[in-house]
């Protein structure tokens, strides 16, 4: 079997190894309805162009200085990638946030030797233009169930890896992503690393449903399970709430320290409520976090044998 990822930008394709039929991955579909197409070795290639002409390669990271933020989430970013991203990983998942462009800028940086024949598959709508905006290949997780790395953002890491996401309503692709992955790394700046979950990141545990539950849903959040001020999500720039890539609502549920303590305990709770379709609460899924330090350190916690040990890597 040949598989041949169709570059939108330059019109290539890439063979892989196993000889026998083509599949054709189409750039330009969203990634929700992306198909493959089956061909015989003798069809011609046809390029598929994209209909809107875009930059090639325009990462949208800011190029003025950075703030020290900015620089801790570019230098947690870059660190995971030098040691997680390999060449012989060939399926690579991309997160979603404000500390993925700089995952992806690294690894551009390693060059189109390494990255033409891997495939990038994304958490949304945003990694999806990043993927297709830095002239990477882009698959789904439907054709591609196994993932050698996944690395994503996080909106706050407790002492044994478990991680609220979902500040960016991703988080439902983002979990499957970490599922299918081999390694699920992440990368944040010092402001996400914490002892308990809630301690910096207060908005509350997002939870997505389906639109029509919402209302059941949040009752039950806020009667039965401890979570009084459970609010809908409202979008910012559009009146009424926010919806997802998947069409779905979010309800971010705030609990006390003593049931954020246990959040695998509230995770299956949760999960547990008719209509609700994933809750940013990744528990145990984490090989490792890297936290960039405002002085250019680099703090890494890491699973050794199912417990967390933490390193320090210093400035150069
Ligand atoms: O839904 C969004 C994701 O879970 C993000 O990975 C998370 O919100 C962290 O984003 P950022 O890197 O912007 O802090």
């Amino acid at each position: 079997m040949s598989l041949y990822l169709c570059n939108p930008h330059k019109y290539l394709c890439y063979p892989s190894r196993a000889p026998s039929f083509r599949i054709f991955v189409d750039h330009h579909r969203p990634f929700s309805s992306a198909k493959t197409h089956l061909a015989s070795a003798q069809t011609p290639i046809t390029p598929v162009p994209r209909p809107v002409t875009m930059p090639v390669l325009a990462v949208p990271i800011a190029t003025t200085t950075l703030s020290a933020i900015e620089q801790s989430k570019r230098l947690a970013a870059y660190t995971a990638v030098d040691k997680h991203i390999l060449p012989e990983h060939k399926v690579i998942g991309i997160g979603s946030g404000s500390t993925v462009p700089y995952v992806v800028e690294r690894i551009v940086a390693q060059g189109r030797e390494l990255n033409k024949d891997r495939v990038f598959i994304p958490t949304g709508f945003q990694s999806k233009e990043l993927i297709v905006m830095s002239n990477l290949n882009l698959g789904d997780v439907d054709q591609f169930p196994i993932i050698d790395v996944t690395i994503d953002g996080a909106d706050e890491v407790d002492l044994d890896l478990n991680c609220i996401k979902g500040g960016g309503a991703c988080h439902l692709r983002e979990k499957v992503l970490a599922e299918a992955a081999n390694t699920f790394i992440v990368v944040a700046d010092y402001r996400k690393n914490a002892e308990y979950l809630g301690t910096n990141f207060t908005p509350g545990v997002p939870v997505e449903v389906v639109p029509f539950a919402y209302a059941q849903v949040l009752r039950k959040l806020r009667d039965i399970l401890g979570s009084p001020n459970a609010t809908l999500r409202m979008a910012k720039a559009k009146a009424g709430p926010v919806v997802t890539d998947n069409s779905n609502f979010v309800i971010d549920a705030p609990f006390p320290r003593e049931i954020m303590q246990n959040p695998s305990t509230i995770l299956a709770k949760i999960k547990m409520l008719t209509g609700v379709v994933e809750v940013g609460l990744f528990c145990d899924m984490a090989q490792a976090a890297y936290f960039g330090n405002e002085d250019g350190s680099v703090t890494v916690k890491r699973k050794v044998e199912s417990r967390v040990v933490e390193e320090s890597i210093l400035p150069s």
